[in-house]
C-alpha cells in the first residue's frame, strides 16, 4: 500500500478542508444514535484542531486516528439527553464524557490543576455545521501502534500525514509542549508566575 492510500480520519482523508470561517460561532455536537441523541453546543470557535493517535480519544468507526479541537468550557452545554453521558476513564486527567449507547465521547474535561483546565476536548466533525477550525498537525503519532497499527506502516502514516500538511508529533506539537513546560517551570518557580 501506498502512502497516499493510507487511511488516517475520514475528515483528512480527502485532503485538509480549510473551511474555517471568519466570527463562527459553533455549533451542536451529535452522538450517533438513532434516537435520543445526546447534544452539546457549543457556542464558540474552536483552537488547536489536530489529529491523535492516542488509545484514549474517541475515533469514529475504522479510523486509526481521532480530529480533536479545544474550546472553552464555559461555551460547552449539553442541550440533550445527559442521563446518556457517562465519564470513561475516571482516573484519566481528560475526564471524557461519551454516550453510554453508542460510545461517541461528546466533550472531554479536565478537573484537575493542569495546563489546559478550563479547556474540553471536542470533536467538531460530530456537528452538521461548516466553519470549524481546520485540523493543524498530528499528535501522538507513535501511540496509533498502541491502537494496532502496525509499526511497519508508520513510515507511511507520517508521509501521509506530512502531505496532507498535518507535522506528525509523537507527544504534541512544540507550541502546546512549550506551553505545557511554561506552566510547570511557572509551578516550580523557575520562571517568574
Ligand atoms: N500512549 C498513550 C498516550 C496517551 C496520552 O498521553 N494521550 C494524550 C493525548 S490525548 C493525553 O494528553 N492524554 C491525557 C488523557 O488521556 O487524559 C496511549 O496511546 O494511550
Ligand atoms: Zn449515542
Ligand atoms: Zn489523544
Amino acid at each position: 500500500m501506498a502512502h497516499e492510500d493510507v487511511k488516517i480520519h475520514p475528515a483528512v482523508d480527502n485532503g485538509v478542508k480549510h473551511d474555517e470561517k471568519p466570527n463562527f460561532s459553533g455549533g451542536t455536537l451529535t452522538c450517533n444514535c438513532a434516537t435520543d441523541k445526546v447534544e452539546v453546543k457549543i457556542s464558540a470557535q474552536t483552537a488547536h484542531n489536530h489529529i491523535c493517535g492516542c488509545t484514549q480519544c474517541w475515533k469514529p468507526e475504522g479510523a486509526d486516528f481521532s480530529q480533536v479541537a479545544v474550546v472553552d468550557r464555559n461555551a460547552v452545554e449539553v442541550t440533550a439527553h445527559p442521563e446518556k453521558l457517562k465519564v470513561v476513564n475516571e482516573d484519566a486527567t481528560i475526564l471524557r464524557h461519551a454516550c453510554k449507547e453508542c460510545g461517541t465521547h461528546m466533550y472531554g474535561r479536565i478537573e484537575k490543576d493542569h495546563p489546559f483546565h478550563g479547556l474540553d476536548f471536542v470533536h467538531t466533525e460530530l456537528s452538521d455545521e461548516t466553519g470549524w477550525s481546520a485540523p493543524q498537525f498530528a499528535a501522538f503519532v507513535s501511540s496509533a501502534i498502541e491502537g494496532g497499527v502496525s509499526p511497519d506502516r508508520m513510515g507511511d502514516v507520517r508521509a501521509r500525514l506530512n502531505e496532507l500538511g498535518l507535522p506528525p508529533y509523537d507527544a504534541l506539537s512544540p507550541a502546546l509542549m512549550d506551553a505545557i513546560a511554561t506552566f510547570t517551570a511557572k509551578k516550580k518557580g523557575v520562571l517568574p508566575a
